[in-house]
This record gives structure tokens, sequence and C-alpha cells, in this order.
């Protein structure tokens, strides 16, 4: 046995894979990006053939460039945008709809009316998370109810349901495996966290038949094996979980008290609770951080939608720089008399706000203000944002100690000065790690570890490598002085204050 493991990674925007060598390091990456649909406003879809068609791709890319074939892997390892959720037919394959992305918001009626029927709380005791459209049990309840016969058709058994690693487990085993895990049923809002199951008292509300959902199983499980024909030999499937779960693992964060942050598009934080089924108190998710031999690992999730989105905007937005790199030199440049504040709300914020119709803003404009006051505004509103959220966890659970150490991993965390302000505004040590690609790793890992050819969790976490620390420099009351002119920022543009 080679030793070599591969990972898929299919993403919001485009989809990855990338194959470890027996030392864990990369050997060979393909990666494509895909259409995103916006049919409506609010609205964001994805064609499930141009998924697949980018998983085959770019996993022959990942083999080709690497000089090997799918006979040296020993193992694949999945991991996948969560929430986003496809129906298909049982006996063609074929996907009776777009993708519903997790980023879409046309289920808000939906959620909406079932909080006006006083079942928020029962949902939120079940599953950890909250009456959102992000969650994927109310996109499939639409998808039933607005394609013609397809609730019918589903309660026959004809129709499946899956987020995208179901949905891709079901096309590489050629139609014979219907699974997912833990971490993917854990954003579906219809899978009791507790007692790991799909829960049908919430499928009876949302009216969704339990026979068109997947087995649940462990992340690192044997989700069968990938049809000869596709890559020229056949291969397990061992490891699965969601992309923010894979890179908690990826991040080596087992113990409780860990936590990594990832800053792509928007920004995921997990704090590792342990056995722990912490229940926030201040609109934070209750997730599933993986489940490996049968025993859950519970976590505390902070969601914010923009991040380097943020970055994009000061781009293709308002074009201040040219470059997304160019954005932290822009910053330093800043004039430090000026206290500008940006509210990224472009899509409404998330945790710990959940408020879908606030919109962005920008506060503290000076005759002087120009693209440098912008550029340290945006790259400041992902460290505040990140404050919050490490603000309801301290709040939340005891073992959230003032030592907490963040990891991060992501594309922006390639900001030196981000990455400085991150660990300034919340006065603790970011740790940057060599690997960057911490989704992948971790999707591996799972994978790898099951076939026996990579380490256990214990010397695998010892594998993590620092790249640099980033340490809080900013003194005390200019922090406090930053942090309350942001708390007013956001007070101010909330939709209901
Ligand atoms: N040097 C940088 N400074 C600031 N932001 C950056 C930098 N490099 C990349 N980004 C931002 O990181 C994001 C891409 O990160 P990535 O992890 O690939 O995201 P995703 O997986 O969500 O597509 C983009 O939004 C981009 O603007
Ligand atoms: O694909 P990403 O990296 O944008 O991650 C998306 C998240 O999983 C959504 O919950």
């Amino acid at each position: 046995m080679t030793g070599f493991v591969l990972a898929i990674d299919q993403g919001t925007t485009s989809t990855r894979a990338i194959l470890f060598d027996k030392d864990m390091k990369v050997a060979g990456t393909g990666q494509k990006e895909f259409t995103q649909h916006y049919p409506a406003s609010g609205w964001v879809e994805h064609d499930p053939e141009d998924i697949w068609a980018g998983v085959l791709a770019t996993v022959k890319a990942a083999l080709k460039v690497a000089g090997r074939t799918a006979s040296d892997v020993a193992a694949i390892g999945i991991t996948n945008q969560r929430e986003t959720v496809v129906i298909w037919d049982r006996a063609t394959g074929k996907p009776i709809h777009n993708a519903i992305v997790w980023q879409d918001r046309r289920t808000a009626p939906l959620c909406q009316k079932l909080k006006t029927q006083g079942l928020e709380k029962k949902f939120t005791r079940k599953t950890g998370l909250l009456l959102d459209p992000y969650f994927s049990g109310t996109k499939i309840a639409w998808m039933l109810d607005k394609v013609k016969g397809a609730r019918k058709r589903a309660g026959k058994g004809e129709l499946l349901a899956g987020t995208i690693d179901s949905f891709l487990i079901w096309r590489l085993t050629g139609g014979k495996v219907h699974a997912t895990d833990a971490t993917n049923a854990s954003r579906t809002l219809i899978y009791n966290i507790e007692n790991n199951a799909w829960d049908d008292e919430l499928l009876a509300i949302l009216n969704i038949p339990a026979k068109m959902l997947p087995e649940v199983k462990d992340c690192a499980d044997d989700y069968g094996i990938t049809e000869k024909n596709l890559f020229g030999a056949e291969i397990r499937i061992l490891g699965v979980a969601g992309d923010q779960h894979a890179a908690t693992i990826g991040q080596a964060c087992f113990e409780p008290g860990m936590m990594k942050s990832t800053y792509g598009t928007g920004c995921f934080a997990l704090l590792n609770t342990g056995s722990d089924l912490v229940r926030s108190k201040n609109r934070l998710l209750t997730t599933i951080a993986y489940r490996l031999n049968g025993k859950t690992t519970y976590a505390l999730e902070g969601s914010i939608f923009i991040a380097g989105a943020a970055v994009q905007w000061l781009r293709d937005g308002i074009k201040v720089i040219g470059k997304a790199e160019q954005s932290g030199k822009l910053a330093e440049e800043a004039d430090p008399t000026q206290n500008v504040y940006l509210v990224p709300a472009f899509v409404g914020l998330g945790a710990p706000h959940w408020d879908a119709d606030a919109r962005g803003a920008i506060f503290g404009l000076t005759r002087n203000s120009g693209p440098a006051e912008f550029a340290r505004a945006a790259l400041e509103s992902v460290a505040y944002q990140t404050r919050d959220l490490l603000d309801a966890m301290r709040k939340d659970w005891k073992g959230t100690s003032a030592k907490t150490v963040l990891r991060v991993d992501g594309g922006m965390v390639a900001s030196d000065w981000t990455m400085q302000r991150l660990a300034d505004i919340l006065d603790a040590p970011v740790d940057r790690p060599t690997i960057l690609e911490t989704t992948a790793l971790g999707a591996a890992w799972l994978a790898g570890s099951k076939a026996g050819v990579w380490p256990k969790a214990k010397e695998f976490a010892r594998s993590w490598a620092l790249e640099r620390r980033f340490r809080p420099q900013m003194d005390t009351s200019t922090r406090s002085v930053k942090l309350a002119g942001w708390r007013d920022a956001v007070r101010r543009t909330l939709s209901a204050p």
C-alpha cells in the first residue's frame, strides 16, 4: 500500500481534489470553478451535474499532476460545502432541481411561518440550529412543494435527498450507497444531535418522507467503493465531513477548548466542547464537530457570512485594490486618527445577530476618508465579527478560557496585517499553521487513518506545525475604544435595533 490519500473538497465556488502522499504532504492538486446561478433576488443555485463533472475532472487532474494512478490511492475522503442540498431520482441518478445553496434565502417565509407557530425552540432543542433559511431542511421542503409530483414520488421511495457529500457518494458508487456523515446531517435542521438520528417529529412538521434520507455514518467509516470505470481502478471512500468540520479535524482541534476559524468567503469558527452538548444562550449554533468510533464530539459554532467577501468588495465593488493581497498594505496606510467602521451586512448578519434584513453600512467618514480607511475598515470588520463570536462563546461555555488560542486557515489568513489585527482585537493569540489546506487534510486524515495508512489522532495532532503566532500588541484602552465604536456601528445597522 502506497499511503496516498485523495481528498475531494467540494466548496461553494470551486471543487478541488488534492492527493496527499504517505507523509501527508500534497502530491498533486486539481481545481475547477463552476457557475453560480442566481435565478431571483436572494436565491443561489448550483447545477449538480456541473459539480459532478468538476469532481471527475479534478480527481483526474490531481492524479495526473502527481504522476499517479487510481491504484496508488488507498482511500478517498470527501468534504463539502454544507447545507446545500440536492434531490435526485433513485433510478436514474438525475437531480429533479438544481441544488439549493446554503446562502439561498428563499425559505425565509417558511422559517418565519414556523417561528410564528412557536416552533423555533423545538427545532433548536433537537438540532442545535435556528429557524434560518441557511439550513437544508426547509430547502428540501421547498423542492418537494414546488417540483410537480415530487412529494408523492418521494413518499414512494423514488426520490433521494442529501447534502452534496451524499449526492457524490451515490454517483461515485454507481448508485449503491446512500449515506452521509453525522456532521453534514447536523446541518440539515431535521437531525437530532442528541440521539444521533433523523427526527420523525421535525420530518413530519416539514412533511419530508424519511425514506428519501441517507444513512448517517461516522466521519471515518465505510462509504462504499468508486465504480472502476470512473478513475481506472476502484477506490474505497472511507472519510466524510462537512468542510468546516474537516478543517477542525485538519487543525487537530481534538481537545475541548480548542478552536479554529476559517477565513474564506465567509468565516466559520468552531470551538470543540468535547462530549458536552452546549446549548447557546447567545445565538451560536450547537453542532457535531465530528463522530468517530460511534463517539460524538460537539462544537459551538459561529458563522459569519462576509469575511474575504469584504475584500472582494474592495476589489470588485468599490475598486480600491486590484488584487486581494493589496488590501493589507493599503490598510496599513490608513490614518490612525480616523475611526471608520464597515459593518458588512451585505446579505444580513449571521451569528450572533441572525438579522437577515440588516444591510451593510459604513460609519465615521470624514472629508479625509479614502481608500486606505475603507480597506482598514473592511479587514477590521472581520476581526470585530470574530471577537463577537468569541465573546458569545466565552459566555456560553465555561471551558473557554482567557487563554483560548485561535487556529486559523482559509485564503484570507495570507494577510499578515489582518492576522495581527485579529490578535489585537481578540486579545488572544492567533496561530497560523504551515499547512493551510486544512479542510482537505482533515478529510484525507479521516480516510487515511481509517485505511490504516495514516497515523491515529494523537500522532496526527503532533504533526500540526505552527508557521507563525500573532500575539496581541494593542493597548487595552485603544482596544476598548475601538470595540465600543464597532458595537455602536452594529447597533445602528441592525434592522430592529
Ligand atoms: N492576501 C489576502 N488578503 C486578504 N484577503 C485575501 C487574501 N488572499 C485571499 N483573500 C480572500 O480570501 C478569500 C478566498 O479564500 P478561500 O479560502 O479560497 O475561500 P472560499 O473557499 O470560500 O472560496 C477571498 O474572498 C479573497 O478575497
Ligand atoms: O464552501 P465554503 O468554504 O464557502 O464553506 C461553506 C460552508 O460550509 C457553509 O456552511
